[in-house]
């Protein structure tokens, strides 16, 4: 193994100071007001050490990273059936995109654009007893951390300007693929984007992509085909209409989300979580692609 902690010392110095961090997300209005200037880095290797710098331990909101996290809780809940209701092929849009839902049916392309996820929330409204608290014990379970919680402010901010999402659910609705009530779905996908979360729960979370589905403790929580199948899906998906120039750069799977976090992985080997909230056009943390592009260039680690 390369010295992982040597490599972030050195990319934190490098990146500390780029001239364009980005913009810091501000249409969801709680989330304008985070200093764009956090920036940390945690890495976690399949031996469990941890590595890190900077802001690694202060909780952001993981916004679109809890895609990942509803779609394993999906699959672990009714299996292959989840495809039924939603594609595996990248969109090549932006996150909220519409348009290619109407012309292919209210099937949506992926699990990871909204479209997806809202799909994906209203199986767990379906499967779950209370879907906001299961979830979030779920969470809590697989990265053993009781403390993760939601941020309220950040769902209520969302939950009144939300206005695509809404749109989105509304066209599900009018397709049929969405089987509860369309505001029950929406309180429920507001509230899993909400999820806040340090770098190093992060890290702690997504070691079950790295471990072949199962958790830190050593907990099977999804099976070694379904890690394979998620994985495959941050890589194609993860990045939205960037995810072909993630691919390129970095060479990772991984996932990102509008708090300016992203996490990335090497299956069997390491996850790596990066925030830094300056965003760019396409929605994803500027610094923390810099950093995942030169973390795979310096350890020589990456998918291919
Ligand atoms: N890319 C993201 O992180 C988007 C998530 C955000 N909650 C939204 O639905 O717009």
């Amino acid at each position: 193994m390369p010295d992982f902690q040597k490599i972030l010392n050195t990319i934190y110095e490098e990146t500390k100071h780029l001239s364009d961090t980005g913009k810091v997300a501000t249409y969801i209005p709680e989330l304008a007001s985070i200093s764009g200037n956090k920036f940390g880095i945690c890495l976690l290797d399949i031996e469990k050490k941890s590595y890190h710098i900077g802001d690694f331990e202060e909780s952001f909101s993981v916004q679109s990273i809890s895609k990942v996290l509803t779609l394993a809780m999906a699959m672990s809940c009714i299996g292959e059936k989840v495809w039924d209701r939603v594609d595996v092929e990248p969109s090549g849009d932006p996150f909220n995109h519409l348009s290619l839902l109407e012309q292919e049916n209210g099937i949506p392309r992926n699990p990871l654009i909204n479209a997806g996820a809202i799909v994906i929330a209203d199986i767990l409204v379906s499967e779950l007893k209370e879907p906001k608290k299961d979830f979030l014990a779920f969470v809590r379970q697989i990265s053993g951390d009781p403390t993760i919680s939601y941020d309220e402010n950040v769902a209520k901010s969302e939950k009144a300007t939300g206005f695509k999402n809404y749109a989105a659910a509304n066209l599900l609705k009018s397709y049929g693929n969405l089987k509860n009530d369309v505001l029950e779905v929406l309180d429920f996908y507001f509230y899993q984007c909400s999820l806040s979360m340090s770098c190093s729960q992060l890290c702690n979370t997504f070691y079950l992509f790295i471990n072949r589905g199962k958790c830190r403790q050593q907990q099977e929580f999804l099976t070694v085909n379904q890690v394979k199948r998620i994985n495959a899906l941050m890589l194609t998906c993860g990045f939205y209409d960037e995810a072909g120039e993630f691919a390129f750069r970095v060479g990772l799977p991984g996932k990102s989300g509008v708090g300016g976090g992203i996490v990335a992985l090497l299956p069997k080997n390491f996850c790596v979580a990066v925030w830094s909230p300056g965003l760019n056009k396409k929605g994803n943390s500027t610094r923390g692609m810099a950093v995942l592009e030169r973390l795979t260039t310096l350890s020589d680690l990456s998918i291919f």
